[in-house]
């Protein structure tokens, strides 16, 4: 599992762990980390450090001290290093200091700071770290730029020291520039920003520097105060069910999809698709569509009629093509009626946006909501001001948080980064000052929220979503608890993607690279589900 803290967990980690060292001992941990990654990528990009330009863009706090003594460190090593300090008068003593006597130089003026930038090798991002408050100021701006430019036109490379300067450190949003890096060396543990869009994407490779601040963050147990997670091949391996000699269909779940209508019968094939391939022990279909299904399917049993007329499932899906007509309020009806786990998917969550929270009260057991930031959107203005789909997309965290307690159910918010948020009463909740406008962030013992790392652009393709929702649901009707569920059907989904793309087992490539590969289709998405689970389990 790779864990991710809050500016307040990490904070709180320093403090400790620096009471009882040296001080600036913490510093020089962060700095020797981020002098050895520069130092091995000049020596890939150029053969050597010696000789290679360095600028060091140094804000006013900790994190441009950290920067400087890194380059102090590349300076004694035969770096040309120069610093460009944002604020001269408020640069860190220490470092700058340490910064000269290694033979490091101080660029004036703008002209000349720019300039330095577009020749130079590599750029070290000091300019602000977790102490950041919105995207940067004027006077970093154009700092940026240059080292824009200087990754477009010179391949220079782009170090951000902790995180991108401009990414908010504890939820990934941008507001205004910020600075695109190629790597960001960050310290202790992983901050969300880094692994939420957009901030994600602004950070490219991620290299986790350990500076002892482990046991300090999780009291022991893994991940014990992280505010939000992501899955790696082994977590994914551990949950994924697999059969035993004494597995009957019902052991290993049966799954009914209430999917497609006259209108769109291929969302019914491709949820059943995704559900088949899913695991699940058998898969019921009620709709209109089941001609097609069992022509496409024949191992799926079929009923015309609406979920009330199918036989025992163990969880629903619901949603996907239903359309907008009697029919399909009357299966959303039905299946919520059913006290098993229901998905709610595509436009099942259009009727659930038409009726609003109140639709799911009574019911005891778990909610699963998946939608993409337009029906997010659409849910949300059914309990308050509609945000637009975009600003959804931006703010993916606080959205998804946001949904998950207007609705009191797991939601998992699909895009660029997909995210999955507990319901609230699995979460402890902590009301945080960073927050006050939006719903707490779960942090502290509560359940972190789930962001998958295997997505993948290719996905952004008609029906992927309907594959998804079958692959969830069959391993919510294999007994995963429904944050599992939809966290391992994400990763899955999105590894299957890269595979299908790919046309070779699916790695999960660094952040900000190329999608390789070729178009895939939705149900070519879900026939290599086999080949991720397949690559899953080696690896577990
Ligand atoms: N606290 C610690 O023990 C350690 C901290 N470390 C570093 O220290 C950093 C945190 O240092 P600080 O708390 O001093 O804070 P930062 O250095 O992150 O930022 C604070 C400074 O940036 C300015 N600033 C804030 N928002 C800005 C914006 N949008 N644009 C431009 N400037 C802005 C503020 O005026 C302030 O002077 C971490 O990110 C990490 O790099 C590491 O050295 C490891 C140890
Ligand atoms: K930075």
């Amino acid at each position: 599992m790779r864990y991710a803290h809050t500016v307040e967990r990490v904070r709180a980690a320093e403090a400790a762990l620096m009471a009882r060292l040296p001080q600036g001992a913490l510093m020089q941990r962060a700095a020797a980390g981020l002098a050895a990654t520069c130092a091995r990528a000049l020596s890939d990009l150029r053969g050597s450090v010696y000789g290679s330009r360095v600028v060091v863009l140094a804000g006013s706090g900790d994190n441009g001290g950290d920067a400087l003594y890194a380059g102090a460190r590349l300076a004694r090593r035969g770096a040309g290093v120069a610093a460009v300090l944002l604020t001269p008068e408020k640069a860190h003593r220490g470092g700058l200091a340490a910064l000269r006597a290694a033979g490091g130089t101080v660029v004036h003026g703008r002209g000349e700071g720019e300039q330095r930038i577009e020749r130079a090798d590599l750029v070290l991002d000091g300019i602000v770290g977790i102490g950041g408050q919105g995207g940067l100021r004027p006077e970093a701006v154009p700092f940026a730029a240059a080292a824009q430019r200087a990754r477009e036109r010179g391949g220079a490379l782009v170090v951000a020291v902790d995180l991108p300067s401009g990414v908010d450190a504890d939820t990934g949003e941008v507001h205004g520039a910020a600075v695109r890096a190629d790597v960001t060396v960050t310290f202790g543990t992983h901050k969300p920003g880094l692994l939420v869009d957009p901030g994600a994407e602004y950070a490219g490779v991620v290299r986790l520097v350990d500076i002892g601040l482990g046991p300090e963050l999780g009291e022991g147990r893994p991940g014990g105060r992280a505010a939000v997670e992501a899955l790696q091949h082994a977590d994914l391996a551990a949950l994924l069910p697999v059969p035993t000699a004494e597995s009957d269909k019902y052991r290993r779940g049966v799954l009914g999809v209430a999917a497609g209508s006259a209108r769109y019968p291929g969302a019914a094939v491709l949820a059943v698709a995704g559900a088949l391939h899913g695991g699940a022990g058998a898969v019921r279909y009620a709709g209109s569509a089941a001609e097609e299904v069992v022509r496409r399917f024949p191992e799926t049993l079929v009923t015309s009629g609406g979920p009330a007329q199918t036989g025992r499932v163990q969880a629903w899906v619901v949603g996907p093509g239903l359309g907008d007509g009697p029919e399909a309020h009357r299966a959303l009806d039905e299946a919520l009626a059913d006290d098993v786990p229901v998905l709610v998917d595509a436009d099942g969550l259009t009727l659930l946006a038409q009726r609003g929270p109140v639709a799911l009260e009574g019911r005891r057991a778990p909610v699963l909501l998946t939608p993409h930031a337009g029906e997010a959107t659409r849910l949300l203005a059914a309990v308050h001001r509609g945000e637009p789909a975009e600003e959804v997309a931006h703010a993916r965290l606080r959205h998804a948080v946001r949904l998950a307690e207007a609705y009191g159910a797991v939601v998992l918010l699909k895009g660029s980064t997909t995210v999955v948020v507990p319901a609230p009463a699995e979460s402890a909740r902590v009301h945080s000052a960073r927050y006050r406008e939006w719903p707490s962030f779960p942090v502290a013992g509560g359940t972190p929220v789930r962001v998958n790392p295997t997505g993948t652009p290719w996905l952004a393709t008609a029906g992927s979503g309907d594959v998804l929702s079958g692959i969830t649901g069959s391993l919510l009707a294999a007994g995963l608890a429904p944050v599992d569920a939809a966290s391992a059907a994400a990763y899955l989904h999105g590894l299957a993607a890269r595979t299908a793309a790919a046309g070779r087992s699916g790695t999960v490539p660094v952040a900000g690279a190329e999608p390789q590969g070729a178009p895939v289709t939705a149900l070519e998405v879900a026939a290599a589900v086999r080949a991720a689970w397949r690559s899953v389990r080696a690896a577990g």
